[in-house]
């Protein structure tokens, strides 16, 4: 198989005795969209910022197409990667700003102005185009801003939060459009996020990081039904915790009740398990299912036709629920109300760690 377009060799980034980023070995594979996740200071930007050549890794090696990249000058290298920066030049307007990069690479005028128009129109900011930057808002600045970097159609780009300034409804546009755009300019993606639902919805695959380390890397659906430890089924938060000791039958019994996982655990041990908010089911009555339990609803959240309820088990266990709204009917929705909640005893997912 052909080496990977970008490799991560036991990659450390150490700033004075702190250690950033801790030995890190991973792939990007040539057309992938990879997102990386974690909490705020977890390294996200220092990797990509190593990527882009403007940070030396301490130890490892980064190798772009074969090649090691340490020690090779970002403008010396033969794939061109684009670092997707906000800050625009405040002297030229929206169109010479996408135009710029053109220019530097020696496109005759007409076709620069063509093709800037062009992004730009792509991006639903066409009628800005000769407006100055400065009189932008800021998710008008960060459409050109990601029109820029488009413009150059480089192999790899590099983004970090580049839709954090948008509207929740300008936001899922432009997922659309970047998903769309880097899937039919065959792109590379590597994108930071605070936002799960940006990550999950976009990308082919997730890395989730913390305290310099990759928790977790797979694609969204991995992470989410099947987390690697409790860090990541956390940080996830659509997942329901379970914790408890495993009796002789093998049950594991925790606060909420006592649940069959299928020979998932051993007696005597002390698990904890996940099982995704979407699927679990609701009644009024006593289902038939293996593993059911009461709870006591409080509170209910609606995104679009989603609702996820939250509920208490006994023992303070929380538990969400996310249902299609329509599947909802039948059911008392009243804060207070006690339903019963099922789970299919292959939905749970041990935790290791
Ligand atoms: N030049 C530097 N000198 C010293 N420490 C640094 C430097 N750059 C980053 N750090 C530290 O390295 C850690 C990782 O920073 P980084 O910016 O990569 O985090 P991040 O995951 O991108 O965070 P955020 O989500 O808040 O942007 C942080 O603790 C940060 O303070």
């Amino acid at each position: 198989m052909a080496e990977p377009l970008v490799v991560f060799d036991n990659v450390v980034k150490r700033f004075g005795t702190f250690e950033a980023v801790k030995r890190m070995n991973f792939e990007i594979r040539e057309g992938e969209f990879l997102a990386f996740m974690g909490p705020s200071g977890c390294g996200k930007t220092t990797t990509l910022r190593m990527l882009a050549g403007l940070e030396q890794p301490t130890e490892g090696d980064i190798r772009l197409a074969g090649k090691s990249l340490v020690d090779v000058k970002p403008h010396e290298r033969d794939t061109p990667m684009v670092w997707q920066s906000l800050a625009l030049f405040p002297f030229l307007n929206a169109r010479e700003n996408v135009e710029f990069g053109l220019k530097m690479r020696g496109l005759d005028k007409p076709t620069r102005r063509k093709k800037a128009l062009d992004w730009l129109e792509r991006m639903g900011i066409g009628e800005f185009a000769e407006r100055d930057v400065n009189a932008l808002s800021g998710g008008q600045r960060q459409r050109v801003a990601l029109a820029r970097a488009l413009v150059t159609e480089p192999k790899i780009l590099l983004l970090d939060e580049p839709l954090s300034a948008l509207d929740a409804h300008l936001v899922i546009r432009m997922q659309g459009v970047l998903t769309k755009l880097q899937r039919e300019l065959g792109i590379t993606f590597v994108y930071v996020t605070h936002s799960q639902s940006e990550a999950f919805a976009m990308a082919d695959r997730v890395v989730i990081m913390s305290k310099g380390e990759i928790a977790q890397i797979g694609s969204a659906r991995d992470i989410y039904r099947t987390p690697a430890s409790r860090f990541v089924a956390e940080f996830v938060g659509r997942n329901n915790i379970f914790a408890g000791s495993v009796n002789a039958a093998g049950n594991v019994e925790t606060a909420a009740g006592t649940f069959t996982l299928d020979g998932k655990a051993k007696p005597g041990e002390q698990v904890s398990f996940v099982v995704a908010a979407d699927v679990v089911s609701l009644s009024t009555t006593r289902p038939t299912a293996t593993n059911s339990f009461t709870a006591q609803l409080i509170s209910e959240e609606f995104v679009g036709s989603m609702v996820t309820l939250f509920f208490e088990a006994p023992g303070g266990t929380e538990v969400k629920v996310q249902v299609q709204e329509r599947l909802l009917e039948g059911i008392p929705r009243e804060a207070g109300e006690t339903l019963w909640l099922s789970f299919d005893p292959s939905h749970a997912h041990v935790l290791k760690g």
